[in-house]
């Protein structure tokens, strides 16, 4: 459960009371989730969610991550807006950390995405990059492929205890990707860089939410729609590959945006650079969340397997 700070139910009452929010009525912790920590709030006046900022997120960058939400959300794309308090400020603090009150989305994220539902899911993502092709601030990747090594050097010899021999192969994996980027030579735009299932809020078939922007960046955009690959095409063992996933999810996307041939003939190695990337930030919080914190880790392992299904095959065709 990510759950890592507290709030009492006396603090969040007097919190409450800066906004046009109504009065705290009940609050619960979110269980979903590994980085910030959630609460569920109900209001006499409506439900929201509020979100305290843990360990990746720096309080400096909540100022950008709110402008691309308010960019999307002034243009139709279902995105929660933070709520601005009486005095029109969104970003504030509680129990010590940043904190924001923010818009309640209908619907649940899918566990086993279909073909229908990857594919709304890939045209959303077609849709916010449109949207957002004339947002014009920027923010670098902070897990972005120049993080990859140093932090893989970080976990080092640690990885063996999760499965022996993973450093070495982690290392060997982490050469071939970076000497074959070509990241700088595709369109770079503001990308999600998380939009994983549990990031998508869904109704039968139609997208009702797009939430946890808190990794927005400036990147090459196709590596967004080959984190999204990697995210729902698998089984959460990323095991098994579901082509038809795969193919919806991408096929979704060129409808809404478009891919170039060069995009398309890079997707295999993007994807691979977005294994390593969840990988390794799985595997340096699988080697240092602390024992007492309410938090399921994700296996690292799981990112592993997947890169030896795209080393192995073209998962593209
Ligand atoms: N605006 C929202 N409307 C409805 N539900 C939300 C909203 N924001 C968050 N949630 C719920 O809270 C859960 C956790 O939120 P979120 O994914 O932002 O957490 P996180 O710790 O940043 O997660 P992640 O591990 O994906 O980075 C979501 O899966 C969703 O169920
Ligand atoms: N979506 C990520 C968590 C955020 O970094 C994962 O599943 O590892």
């Amino acid at each position: 459960m990510a759950v890592y700070t507290q709030v009492s139910a006396e603090a969040l009452a007097a919190f409450l009371t800066r906004f046009d929010a109504g009065e705290l009525v009940s609050a619960k912790g979110i269980a979903e989730g590994v980085e910030n920590s959630n609460y569920l709030v109900d209001t006499t006046t409506g439900r929201f969610i509020l979100t305290l900022y843990e360990k990746r997120v720096s309080a400096d960058d909540l100022p950008f991550f709110l402008a691309v939400l308010d960019h999307l959300a002034a243009r139709g794309l279902p995105v929660p807006r933070a709520l601005p308090d009486r005095e029109g400020r969104a970003i504030h603090s509680l129990e010590g950390r940043p904190a924001c009150l923010i818009e309640f989305l209908p619907g649940v994220s899918v566990t086993h995405p279909t073909p229908a539902q990857a594919h709304a899911a890939g045209e959303a993502m077609g849709r916010m990059h449109a949207v957002l092709a004339d947002f014009t601030p920027t923010r670098p990747n902070s897990m972005g492929i120049d993080t990859w090594q140093p932090l893989f050097e970080r976990c080092g010899r640690d990885l063996d205890a999760i499965s022996p021999g993973l450093y070495d192969d982690v290392g060997f994996q982490l050469d071939a990707v970076r000497s074959g980027w070509a990241g700088d030579l595709l369109p770079h735009g503001v990308i999600h860089a998380d939009l994983f299932p549990d990031n998508v809020l869904m109704r039968g078939d139609s997208v009702t939410g797009l939430i946890d922007f808190y990794f927005a960046c400036t990147d090459v955009r196709a590596f967004d729609l080959a984190i999204m690959h990697t995210a729902w095409a698998f089984d959460t063992t990323g095991s098994h590959f579901e082509r038809e996933v795969g193919n919806a999810l991408i096929r979704g996307y060129e409808q809404a945006f478009g891919l170039t041939p060069a995009e398309r003939a890079e997707l295999t190695k993007l994807a691979k650079g977005a294994c390593i990337r969840f990988l390794l930030s799985r595997a340096w919080d699988w080697l240092n969340t602390p024992a007492d914190a309410l938090v399921t880790r994700k296996d690292p392992l799981a990112y592993w397997r997947r890169l030896q299904l795209y080393d192995r095959g073209d998962l593209f065709a």
